[in-house]
This record gives C-alpha cells, structure tokens and sequence, in this order.
C-alpha cells in the first residue's frame, strides 16, 4: 500500500530514532503507527536488543512476530530508553498521547525510561497542546462523574465508541480544553476519582523530539531540566 506524506514523514523519524538505541539494552517500545515503522526499521538494521518492554497489546505482537523478547515491566526497574510516538508535541515537549489508547501503559514505560526520544511527523510539533482531543483512560462506572467533571473545566468528553483499553476501561476524548499548564492540568486530572491516566505527558516529558519534515529529520534536545 502507498505510504502518504505524512506516513512518509513519520517513517523517517522512525528511522532516525534507529540510530539512538544502544546495543544490547532492554528498550522501552510506544504504540502506533509511527512506533510500527520504527519497530520495522529497528529489525531491518540488524541491530541487536536484550528484548523490549512493550506499551500496549498491538506493539507486544508485532515485536513477538519479529522474534524480539517481551518482558514484563514488572520483571525491570529501568529501561535505559523509551522510544514512542506523539499525538501533539509543544515546544517544551509536553505531549498529548493516546490518540491510540494506550496512554497508561505509555506512561508507565515511559516513567521507568533514563530518556524518552519522540518520533513523529512535523503536524505534531504545536505551539500549545489542545487541538487533538485529549484522551482519558477511565473505569467504566465513573464515567458520567468524570463526565460532569470534565465539563465544569471546559471540556467536552466524548466516549470513544466500541473501544476498550488492554486495561479494560474505557476511553474519553476531552474536546475544548485549553491547556494553558499542562504540568497543573495533568495534575488536576489525575485527581479525578476514576481517573486511571490522562494523555498530557508533562511531568515525564520527551528528551529528544525526532520530526519528520519535508527538508529531512530535525533532531532536537530538550533545553531546561524539567520533570
Ligand atoms: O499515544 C499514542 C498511542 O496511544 C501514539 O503515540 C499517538 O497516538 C501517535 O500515533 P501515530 O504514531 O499513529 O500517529
């Protein structure tokens, strides 16, 4: 099948990010399409891992069908390296993410990462998060609560239909929030009773951004020492 342009840009990073993995560590693997290129190129180069730990079901089958070991992030208490994908990225990495729902288990992996390198195409990169609709992981019985919550913020909580986390909660997709501190809104949401995760990844951000433009891959550092 055809790649689009912004499938085109998105594999570039991909590949680029190949280039950040040291040999032989236990790598921490995102979710999505831009993580599924990477995964790809990462086997297409030769280079060898100990084994991966993985942020979602859909990443753990395409790693096994490639022969890499999948460990439990139980069986860790580090990974020296997270490599995943972004719905909207600021210039100060702070992300959106879970456009794929895999948010929580994202989160986790990338809590337990020494660095975070994000890969995506340039439309990520925004001068403040908030157009892509935010996603939530929540318990199912406290959706309306949450609800209610969400909307006295501003919000506007929409459920993603016929979809069902690897947790076995469900997701909502927050319209219309303005996102002015995503480090405190993070906070607030994570506050909500029923709340499993929010998709504003602040306090754990991205270390290195590669972005995929039309002129090539930008790499860029993370300039202050934020959480
Ligand atoms: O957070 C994510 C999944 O939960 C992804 O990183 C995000 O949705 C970007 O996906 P893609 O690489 O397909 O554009």
């Amino acid at each position: 099948m055809a790649l689009t342009h912004a499938d085109e840009l998105k594999r570039l990073a991909a590949v680029a990010a190949v280039a950040e993995v040291p040999e032989d560590i236990f790598l921490g693997i995102g979710t999505g399409s831009t993580v599924n290129f990477f995964i790809d190129a990462l086997v297409q180069s030769g280079k060898r891992i100990r084994g991966a730990v993985s942020s979602s079901e859909a990443s753990t089958e395409r790693l096994r069908r490639y022969g890499i070991p999948v460990l439990d992030a139980t069986e860790l208490d580090t990974v020296p390296l997270y490599v995943d994908g972004a719905d909207e990225i600021d210039p100060d990495f702070a992300m959106i993410k879970g456009g794929g729902g895999a948010l929580t288990r994202e989160k986790i992996v990338a809590a337990m990462a020494e660095r975070f390198v994000c890969i995506c195409d340039e439309r990520k990169l925004v001068e403040r998060l908030g157009r892509f609709p935010l996603p939530l992981e929540v318990i199912p019985m406290a959706e309306r609560l949450v609800s209610r919550r969400l909307r006295e913020l501003g919000g506007e909580p929409r459920r993603r239909l016929g979809f069902v986390t690897d947790n076995g909660n469900a997701i909502l997709d927050v319209h219309g929030l303005v996102i002015d501190d995503p480090d405190a809104l993070e906070t607030a949401l994570n506050d909500l009773p029923g709340v499993v995760t929010n998709g504003i990844f602040a306090h754990r951000r991205a270390d290195v951004l590669l972005l995929g433009t039309g002129e090539g891959v930008q790499r860029r550092e993370r300039a202050v020492t934020k959480r």
